[in-house]
């Protein structure tokens, strides 16, 4: 369990982090959201114990992060942003030396690192210098180090940063393999990676939590929860859309080939809708009924602006 009671970090006049407060159990993958300098960087490093909070506490499996430092960080294991490596060394070297820094000899070392490497695909550049590898493949080497000595908290900053769709596909189902019995925390601005990868969505702004729950129930607060989403042939005259019982509205796009019709609240729309294409026999390419959409849910709650 991590637990995290008012934390607070401020550099001079400014508050980066304000008395933020929350628990993840084993089983979860957090997806830690929030805009640039929202505090994602600062929280993680006070959490990891690399910066000191102001104020409040951090534990880890009841090891308070400030007080009991070394036992904490043993059952953490943390990819930075940008996941610096050192360049020169090879693949087996820099994971070999991680490994000894983590207190691993012998045996129990060589064992570490090939399992690591085996877990996240690196055996066929062991040998390679780190700089000469591709992003994705370093992303991997950072994501080994912080595997190595299987801890039981993985507090990953931008994992897929910087990587090209493949890569970041690859990424995600590696950190859902290692999640089990885990506590994976993980900072992101790529919304489609949190309804990937994460079992519940924390999202920050300006230093507070404003939103905490399971992707699910935060695209249910979207506008376009249950909306009803058409492509057309041709245009048409949407007024009769907007007078169904439980519209809201219409978005229509610059062509007005494509609406959006919107529910009030919670109403379920689908069937109403549905009954009035087929009577007006309007020329529709697609009908779906959408999710909800995780980025308005963001941009609302974190600049108060849903447009
Ligand atoms: N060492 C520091 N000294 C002064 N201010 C800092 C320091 N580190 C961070 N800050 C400030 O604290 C705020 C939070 O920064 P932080 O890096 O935690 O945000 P973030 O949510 O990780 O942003 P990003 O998504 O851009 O990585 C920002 O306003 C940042 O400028």
């Amino acid at each position: 369990m991590i637990e995290i009671q008012q934390l607070t970090k401020r550099f001079a006049a400014h508050t980066a982090v304000d008395g933020l407060s929350f628990t993840v159990a084993p089983g979860e993958v957090l997806g830690f959201l929030g805009p640039n300098g929202a505090g994602k960087s600062t929280t993680m490093k006070m959490l990891t114990g690399f910066l000191a909070p102001t104020s409040g506490t951090a534990r880890v499996f009841g090891h308070d992060i400030q007080r009991d430092t070394l036992a904490a960080q043993r059952l953490i294991g943390y990819l930075p942003e940008g996941a610096p490596c050192y360049g020169d060394m090879t693949v087996a070297g820099f994971l070999g030396f991680i490994a000894e820094v983590r207190g691993l000899k012998g045996a129990l070392k060589r064992q570490a690192v090939q399992t690591a490497s085996e877990k996240v695909q690196l055996e066929s550049v062991l040998n390679q210098r780190i700089e000469t590898l591709s992003k994705g493949f370093k992303r991997r080497v950072g994501l080994a180090q912080a595997i190595l000595h299987d801890p039981k908290v993985l507090i990953l900053d931008e994992p897929t940063d910087g990587l090209d769709p493949n890569q970041k596909h690859q990424v995600r189902k590696l950190i859902q393999s290692l999640a089990k019995d885990k506590i994976v925390i993980v900072s992101t601005h790529i919304l489609e990676e949190v309804a990937a990868v994460c079992t519940r969505a924390l999202i920050i702004a300006h230093g507070k939590v404003v939103a905490d729950g399971t992707p699910y129930e935060l695209e249910r607060q979207s506008k376009y929860h249950q909306a009803v989403s058409l492509v057309l042939e041709q245009p048409v005259d949407v007024q009769p859309l907007t007078a169904l019982a439980g519209v809201a509205g219409v978005e229509q796009s610059e062509d007005g080939l494509q609406l959006t019709v919107l529910p009030e609240g919670d109403a379920v729309i689908f069937p109403a809708v549905n009954a009035l294409l087929a009577a007006q026999n309007w020329p529709v390419r697609e009908v779906n009924v959408e999710r909800g959409r995780l980025d308005e849910v963001f941009r609302r709650l974190t600049v108060g602006d849903a447009a």
